[in-house]
């Protein structure tokens, strides 16, 4: 059962169905480490969620297991009704450190999981065109990597991941080592693309204003062992700008999910 959510009033269809998944690790000292423990959440399809919580709660762990990358320990987590096995082309990952390819053009990465899925050169130049197009580096098809700054590598990144036609995508802290402007720049632009190129997206943060901005639901996770704490779901206008940030109701949900995140932060240093 999710805990806590709010005001849910649109009911869309079920996608990510995830039930009492447990992850356990076992350390080289052979100690046993509950990174996630019975967590339950259901994400539908198109839908932007947020997961937030304290260093060390489980959300790359929680992150991975949706992609395919770590063994369930027991639970479950099912896409579109199936199992996940093991990573797949339906699921791309963003991680905080790009991924773009140094020997390629930025056309050429963007192009290259659809070069990888055999589609014809007609169809990887109209996907390539379209994603040039929505994250504004028309421009730059042809430059390098190392001549773009690291917030247009971030945009290729995105696009890199959107052009494989994924049904979820599934993003680890992409802006964080970004400078603020930049990063705001780029929270803009990729809720403007989720809105003209729908998507379901699991959008991994620490940053509280970045989590409210782009999702439509927001996950809150307890320390470890991680379990969900709460879901929140503001009904921001679903077309936003950086203006939303100084609405009364932003705010609002800013201090409470604060004041939950700060509580959770004293009662893990109570029991460590
Ligand atoms: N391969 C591993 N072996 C042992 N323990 C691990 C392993 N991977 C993660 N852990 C532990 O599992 C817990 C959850 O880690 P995870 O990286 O998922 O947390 P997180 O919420 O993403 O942290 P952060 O916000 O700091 O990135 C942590 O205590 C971590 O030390």
């Amino acid at each position: 059962m999710e805990a806590k959510v709010k005001s849910l009033t649109e009911v869309t269809e079920p996608l990510i169905e995830i039930n009492d998944l447990s992850v356990e690790f076992q350390t080289s000292t052979n100690d046993k480490v509950i990174a996630l423990n019975k967590v339950n959440l259901t994400v539908h399809k198109n839908e932007f969620i947020c997961v937030m919580g304290p260093s060390g709660c489980g959300k790359t762990t929680l992150l991975n297991t949706i992609a395919g990358m770590q063994n369930i320990t027991s639970g479950s987590i099912t896409i579109g009704g199936k199992n996940i096995e093991k990573p797949s082309p339906e699921r791309a990952v963003v991680f905080q450190n790009d991924a773009v390819f140094p020997w390629m053009t930025v056309e050429e990465n963007i192009g290259f999981s659809l070069k990888m899925q055999k589609k014809s050169k007609q169809e990887i130049q109209q996907t390539v065109n379209q994603f040039l197009h929505l994250v504004k580096l028309e421009d730059f098809r042809h430059a390098w990597p190392k001549q773009l700054s690291g917030g247009m590598r971030k945009r290729v990144d995105i696009a890199r991941a959107y052009a494989a036609n994924p049904k979820v995508l599934l993003l680890d802290e992409p802006f964080g080592p970004l400078d603020i402007m930049t990063k705001e720049h780029l929270q803009e632009e990729l809720r403007r693309l989720w809105m003209q190129a729908p998507r379901t997206v699991i959008f991994i943060t620490h940053d509280l204003e970045e989590a409210l901005f782009l999702g439509d639901r927001i996950v809150v996770m307890t320390p470890r062992p991680g379990k969900i704490h709460s879901v929140y779901k503001p009904n921001f206008p679903k077309n936003r700008d950086m203006s939303i940030k100084t609405s009364s109701a932003f705010v609002d949900f800013r201090k409470r999910i604060h004041a939950i995140l700060k509580q959770e932060e004293a009662e893990g240093s109570e029991t460590k």
